[in-house]
């Protein structure tokens, strides 16, 4: 089994805008690999809040204190699978000191096009 196949992106869907609120509170959460994430910009960090972070997700008793983050799950025209993440900076930070294997995630289906609007010229041609 690969990495990506621990993910059941069968489960997952495009959102339609106007259902994204609603759907937020009934889309599968996924425990995605945290080194298949593609994160393109740096984070800016409140360290306190990171440490904060970490305790809260170590102790079993607080972690579903922590919403999962949401990443973008873009097919590349070969077929290839990407797994975008822009928010989530603190969270993501926290569970990778804690070196963690997986994040939880909602995966959001998304298009190149809805890459552009986050990466405009700098968006990879993904295969
Ligand atoms: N100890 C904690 N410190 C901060 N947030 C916590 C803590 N425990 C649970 N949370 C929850 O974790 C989430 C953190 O989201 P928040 O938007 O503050 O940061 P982020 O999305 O990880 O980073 P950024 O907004 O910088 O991209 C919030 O829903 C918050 O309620």
């Amino acid at each position: 089994m690969t990495e990506q196949e621990n993910i059941d992106l069968k489960t997952s869907e495009r959102l339609p805008e106007h259902l994204s609120v609603q759907a937020a509170h009934i889309q599968e959460v996924h425990n995605v690999p945290m080194k298949v994430l593609i994160r393109p910009f740096p984070s800016v960090l409140d360290e306190k809040k990171v440490v904060s972070l970490m305790e809260t997700i170590e102790n079993p008793e607080t972690v579903d204190l922590v919403p999962p983050i949401d990443i973008l799950w873009i097919k590349g025209r070969q077929g290839g699978d990407y797994f975008y993440s822009f928010g989530g900076c603190h969270r993501y930070e926290a569970y990778k000191r804690l070196k963690q294997e997986f994040i939880p995630c909602k995966i959001f289906k998304s298009t190149i096009s809805d890459l552009q609007s986050y990466l405009g010229g700098s968006t990879p041609d993904l295969l």
